[in-house]
């Protein structure tokens, strides 16, 4: 069995290492531009068009969760990856813990007036201010899939009400799930907290914008752990200086890295991190792969494959 292996960042000879450790079959080599040798799996990460064309593979494997951008550039080139080859992406794979242990973390910091804190603290003010009350601090997930179910888990076990809003309806535990668009003026309605784990598909492209802010609680707040897309950046910036949103926090913008111009930056009442809230972690993801692939090689049924028609 051959594995190529293309990733612009990561460890390379570790992940060779590894995966060949968990697959004693397989021979597995790092791909170099002008490789036109036989493989059977692709393990991929913004891949070149050329490391993929023409090949009779028999998966590929996006290093990742999101796959807007493998998918943006198989629109651009159809034949990168004919529909006969799957493509699977990697589902939680260590990305779960990653995602509550940030969303818990904000949204505890807003609940208990952290920000409100800080600001007094800048004018060396000394005053308690009035707790906010659970009942009050609605958290309503967009998105509510192998992520957002496991970021409404835990903060459902830290006592918030969860809602999720997602294309079809979900049944999670303790959670409200709302369904399509006809139910999303009802989820936003009673949210205070709107956190984003949409996959970036065409018809969640600039979700959330005014007209979707101005549905939400007074004083709520977004948490963008998805994509940049999905968020009009004026109309964020519109909802916080119109006081209806309290404060953000980002992970992830439209442009990567942000632009040194961007308002964003020095927004009062805005929080950003460089596109860190779950990163790939090599030894789930590896871990994850190798049992596809053993699974793939026995004829078993596997899941993580991509819907490309969907687009996640
Ligand atoms: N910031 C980061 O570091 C980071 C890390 C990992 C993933 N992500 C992002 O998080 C996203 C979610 O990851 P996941 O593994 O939970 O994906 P997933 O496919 O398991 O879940 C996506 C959910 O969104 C819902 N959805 C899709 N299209 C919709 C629509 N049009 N309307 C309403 N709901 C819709 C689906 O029902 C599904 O429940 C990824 O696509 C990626 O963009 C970001
Ligand atoms: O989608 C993912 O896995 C992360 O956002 C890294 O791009």
């Amino acid at each position: 069995m051959e594995i190529i292996f293309y990733h612009p960042t990561f460890d390379t000879p570790y992940w060779i290492a590894q995966l060949s450790k968990q697959l004693p079959g397989a021979n597995v080599r790092e791909w170099k531009k002008g490789d036109n040798e036989h493989a059977d799996y692709a393990l991929v990460w913004h891949p070149p068009v050329e490391m993929l064309q023409g090949r009779d593979l028999k998966a590929v494997f996006a290093l990742g969760a999101g796959v807007d951008s493998i998918l943006s550039k198989l629109k651009a080139n159809p034949e990168m990856l004919p529909e006969s080859i799957p493509l699977f992406r990697l589902e939680d794979t260590g990305m779960g813990l990653q995602m509550q242990e940030y969303a818990v973390s904000q949204v505890l910091h807003w609940f208990r007036r952290f920000d409100d804190y800080q600001a007094q603290q800048q004018k060396s003010e000394w005053q308690p201010l009035a707790d906010y009350h659970r009942e009050d601090f609605t958290i309503g997930i967009m998105g509510a899939g192998v992520l957002g179910g496991k970021v409404a888990e835990s903060l459902l076990a830290w006592g918030f009400p969860v809602r999720c809003w997602s294309r079809s309806r979900k049944t999670l535990p303790g959670v409200q799930s709302f369904a399509g668009t006809e139910e999303l003026g009802d989820f936003l309605r009673e949210t205070r907290v709107l956190i984003n784990l949409l996959p970036n598909t065409a018809e969640t492209v600039g979700i959330i914008n005014l007209d979707l802010l101005n549905q939400l609680q007074d004083n709520s707040y977004l948490l963008n752990l998805a994509r940049g897309v999905h968020v009009v950046e004026d109309d964020l910036l519109q909802a916080l200086n119109d006081n209806k949103l309290k404060g953000a926090m980002l992970d992830v913008f439209s442009r990567e890295p942000l632009p040194q111009e961007s308002p964003l930056w020095q927004h009062p009442r805005v929080v950003m991190t460089p596109h860190i809230a779950a990163v790939t972690r090599p030894q789930e993801a590896i871990a994850y792969i190798a049992r596809t692939i053993t699974g793939l090689e026995r004829g078993d049924h596997v899941s993580g494959q991509v819907d490309r028609q969907r687009g996640y």
